[in-house]
């Protein structure tokens, strides 16, 4: 995917994300906005979507928690055009995007990953995510997409937002159902219990997208993070970044930077692939870190269990993915984070 570097207005951004003396970046001064743009191979492994090596895929889910997806078939000019629309919905002003995207199935957020069950902030965030986002439920697109949407599809930029996020949307699905089998498929092999088919875990209909813009910071300090370490609570979530770069996964208490390789996708394992494997794959912990000079955009596809679906396993007590998000959810409330699995732990 093409790096855009459409100059950004001001005011599209949150008010506190102003600056008076950011840079400003666009194609003229490219060079300067470029200087920490690293491209090129680093230490995650590849998986060959066309061709799934089922030992490395499981090395690097048990090893790493996360993966570089390559020949994943999702054509480069969706993505072009996805990227520069993005670009462009970002670019409106911040009120726009609050009056637009105020309701589900997009809805627009600022300052925390944290949202509730209709997409809009959990809470007014105590450490602000130095980040804005879409969020889309994809289950709930199509139908909308054609019903009547009152003035808002009056719109046609934000016409074909939604459209390409669709037809983004189904390739993801399509890349999640396949992963998730070639992943599961090794946990059941290896299952002495014959009726328990982990692929199964996986619903569709859960799926969800976020398109994020994080700014360019001039003086990023150890507290300003773009997202703040964390893992996810999903079962498997697909990431798709500009070429800016930024994300970084910790591994053996080590960060890693993962290069923005043009026409690849980031697959990592959340919370779900944890407790479904019994702790076999990880739920890898990862975080975004800002850019001085140009601001980033990424993507990222988030699937998870039916709500009440049990899942049971030796580690954890059994518990159901709405149980999971309503404990995360009144933990953030209450002491201010994300506790996670640890909170379903089995007494050892
Ligand atoms: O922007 C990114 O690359 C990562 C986003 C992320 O980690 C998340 O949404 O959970
Ligand atoms: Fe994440």
């Amino acid at each position: 995917m093409k790096n855009m570097s459409l100059p950004y207005s001001s005011e599209s951004y949150p008010p506190i994300f102003r600056q008076p003396n950011r840079p400003l970046c666009n194609s003229k001064n490219q060079d300067l906005c470029n200087d920490e743009v690293v491209i090129g191979p680093d230490t995650l492994p590849v998986i060959d979507f066309q061709c799934i090596n089922e030992e490395k895929l499981h090395e690097a889910c048990a090893d790493w928690g996360v993966f570089r997806l390559v020949n994943h078939g999702i054509p480069t000019s969706l993505l072009n055009q996805l990227h520069e629309t993005s670009k462009q919905v970002f670019n409106y002003s911040f009120e726009s995007k609050q009056k637009l995207f105020s309701s589900s199935p997009v809805t627009y957020f600022w300052g925390t990953p944290a949202l509730n069950s209709k997409g809009l902030p959990l809470q007014q965030p105590k450490n602000v995510n130095w980040m804005e986002g879409f969020n889309i439920a994809l289950s709930q697109l199509s139908s909308h997409t054609h019903a009547d949407n009152g003035d808002k599809d009056d719109d046609p930029l934000s016409t074909s937002f939604r459209y390409l996020i669709q037809e983004y949307g189904n390739h993801q699905s399509r890349i999640a159902e396949m992963i998730n089998k070639a992943i599961t498929d090794r946990l059941d092999q290896g299952s002495l219990d014959d009726s328990r088919h982990c692929s199964s875990y996986l619903s569709l209909s859960t799926g969800i997208l976020r398109v994020y813009r994080y700014p360019a910071l001039v003086q990023p300090n150890e507290t300003s993070w773009g997202m703040d370490v964390h893992t996810d609570s999903s079962i498997i979530s697909i990431l798709n970044q500009d070429l800016v770069g930024g994300l970084q996964f910790l591994r053996h208490g080590h960060w890693h930077h993962v290069h923005p390789v043009p026409n690849t996708l980031i697959v990592n394992l959340g919370d779900m692939m944890q407790a479904i494997s019994d702790d076999k794959y990880k739920s890898v912990k990862h975080r975004v870190k800002l850019n001085k000079y140009e601001e980033r955009l990424s993507m990222g596809y988030f699937v998870f269990p039916d709500d009440d679906t049990l899942i049971q396993s030796s580690s954890y007590k059994p518990l159901t993915y709405s149980a999971f998000r309503a404990q995360v959810q009144q933990d953030i409330k209450a002491v201010g984070y994300k506790v996670g699995l640890q909170r379903f732990r089995q007494p050892s």
